[in-house]
């Protein structure tokens, strides 16, 4: 009878699925083992009133989760591995990385079924700059609006009429069993999602190793060379919450494509980069990807604003 494994968890519903989710593949690889979750309160979650690019602080939503795990109050922490800044605190390591959901962006509206459908200087919601700049590419018309806050409490917002549509993660969406308010999933290499976005990750200490064995039966290759190669680029080009940067990494039988953008949230200005490496060098090619949209101009995008 070995110790329950204790998982460290934001409270909202989707987090609170993501973990019960990872619980779930570790008691079907581990028979006999004894997991639980152990719900925690993030300043991630509690600070709703400015958006997250104009506070900035990498990992707003992990540092509690971390404590937790420092103070041996909890062993792994469950994490949407698009909010996993690139470089983690010291002593803490990213274990396992699970099949990948939708990674899709998503258009919803009670009104309209794309984007192109949306009337003149229609309001539509979304705090991410990344969305900003692709929805101001395509539609310079539109009234972007803030809108932060969990899934339910974003698509309430849609429902009580202060927009006519909002875009949100597919995964998520979907994970809570409202993929059928999706109009339409905003397919790559013509919309980019955030860097590691549909993909969730398991955090531990490092040079756990009793913990790492146990992660290691729900870890996914396919899902790890794709994101590590989206990580890389976001952390060759700075990535954080205060630019508009999008990746989104293709596995097939000969090796690895990625697609990635680098845009403006003011002007909808978008510099596109994308391409191919043999076998699995994720990093190698995160970087070349990187360079490209560097040498197109990137840099001066990549300027903090205010
Ligand atoms: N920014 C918050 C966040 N972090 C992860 C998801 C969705 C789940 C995922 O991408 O894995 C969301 C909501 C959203 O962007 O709509």
């Amino acid at each position: 009878m070995t110790a329950p494994l204790r998982i460290a968890t934001r409270k909202s519903a989707l987090a609170l699925w993501q973990a019960e989710h990872v619980a779930a593949l570790l008691r079907q690889a581990h028979p006999g083992l004894v997991v639980e979750l152990v719900p925690l309160s993030t300043r991630g979650d509690e600070i709703l009133d400015r958006s997250l690019a104009t506070i900035g602080g990498k990992g707003l939503f992990l540092k509690e989760l971390e404590v937790a795990m420092q103070e041996g109050r909890a062993d792994i922490a469950v994490h949407s591995l698009k909010d996993v800044p690139a470089s983690l605190e010291p002593g803490f390591a990213l274990s396992a990385i699970l099949p990948r959901a939708d990674a899709a962006d998503g258009f919803i509206s009670n009104d309209y079924a794309t984007i192109a459908e949306l009337p003149n200087g229609a309001r539509v919601g979304t705090s991410s700059l990344r969305r900003q700049a692709q929805l101001r590419a395509l539609r310079p018309d539109l009234q972007l609006l803030d809108l932060r806050g969990n899934v339910n409490t974003r698509l309430a917002r849609l429902d009580e009429g202060h927009y006519e549509a909002i875009i949100l993660a597919c995964a998520g969406v979907d994970r809570l069993g409202l993929g059928g308010r999706v109009r339409s999933r905003l397919a790559s290499p013509d919309w980019l999602p955030a860097p590691g976005q549909g993909a969730i990750a398991v955090e531990i200490r490092e040079g756990d190793t009793r913990v790492a064995e146990l992660l290691a039966a729900i870890d996914d290759a396919d899902t790890r060379l794709a994101t590590d190669a989206e990580r890389a680029l976001n952390e060759q080009l700075g990535g954080s919450c205060a630019v508009a940067i999008g990746a989104f990494c293709v596995v097939a039988e000969f090796g690895l494509t990625l697609h990635a953008l680098v845009g403006d949230a003011g002007s909808g200005e978008l510099i596109v980069a994308q391409a191919d490496i043999d076998g699995d060098k994720p990093v190698e090619l995160g970087h070349e990807v990187a360079a490209m949209l560097i040498q197109q101009g990137a840099a001066e995008l990549l300027k903090p604003q205010r």
